[in-house]
């Protein structure tokens, strides 16, 4: 399967998702002197009920929290988007060094880490469904950045150890991950895919200009997961990060001056 290894990795996805040279893909680097700012852009408006958090999972690409999504309790509305997006998961993609990481790049800045909160369209009947379609998914970006220790993260962070191997999970309940959102809420947008196979162009892309704190050792815990699974030749999950892909015409808005 895939991964980001030179064998299975970004290189290697074109062969069997051939959408990986498509029109619009992500992620992009973000070059802010050519953004347009867009006075019509609403502001987020991002509402989590702590209590439909479930679980927290080590898929073999990244560490995700899920959520039940079969109510309206953790919504996203405003924004760049129109109607009710609901919170599905959110992940995280990170390097081996706090110099890359990221997926999204500013003016090609690599940030250590970048956090991923995806919503899907509530006018489909299900993620699946939202995922195959144009205007299916909503996935707000935030940058981590190396700073001060992170107590908020550091609630995730103290999971892990349950769930070092490739599909391993624990229940995590009660966590609210609007804690995880910087203080300032402007944003850019553009039109994406999915950053990992199958790379579906269904992705309305919410980038937060303003990052949050990650301490070098809380970066060092995230470089703790593994890859692999039990009783495989353990290999550290890092660098599970696409770069940056080709513009192709796309125009990147601005929710701020
Ligand atoms: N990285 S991302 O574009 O935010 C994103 C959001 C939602 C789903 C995905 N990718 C997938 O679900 N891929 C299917 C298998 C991945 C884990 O097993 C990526
Ligand atoms: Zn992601």
């Amino acid at each position: 399967g895939w991964g980001y290894a030179a064998t299975n990795g970004p290189d290697k996805w074109g062969e069997n998702f051939p959408i990986a040279n498509g029109p619009r893909q992500s992620p992009i680097d973000i070059v802010p002197g050519e953004t347009a700012f867009d006075a019509a852009l609403k502001a987020l408006t991002l509402k989590y009920d702590p209590s439909t958090s479930i679980d927290i999972l080590n898929n073999g690409h990244s560490v995700q929290v899920t959520f039940a999504d079969d109510t309206d309790s953790s919504t996203l509305t405003g924004g760049p988007i129109s109607g009710k997006y609901r919170l599905k998961q959110f992940h995280f993609h990170w390097g081996a060094s706090d110099d890359k990481g990221s997926e999204h790049t500013v003016a090609g800045t690599k940030y250590p880490a970048e956090l991923h909160l995806v919503h899907w369209n509530t006018k489909y009947p299900s993620f699946g469904d939202a995922a195959s379609q144009g205007d299916g998914l909503a996935v707000v970006g935030v940058f981590l950045e190396i700073g001060a220790d992170n107590p908020q993260l550091q609630k995730l962070l103290d999971a892990f150890d349950g769930i070092k191997a490739k599909s391993t999970q624990t229940s995590f309940a009660n966590y609210d991950p609007s804690t995880l959102l910087p203080g300032c809420l402007d944003y850019w947008t553009y039109d994406g895919s999915l950053t990992t196979p199958p790379l579906l162009e269904s992705v309305t892309w919410i980038v937060c200009k303003e990052s949050i704190s990650v301490s070098p050792a809380q970066m060092g815990k995230f470089r703790s997961l593994l890859f692999s699974g039990d009783g495989e030749a353990p290999c550290c999950m890092m660098d599970n990060y696409r770069p940056p892909q080709p513009l192709k015409g796309r125009k990147v808005r601005a929710s701020f001056k």
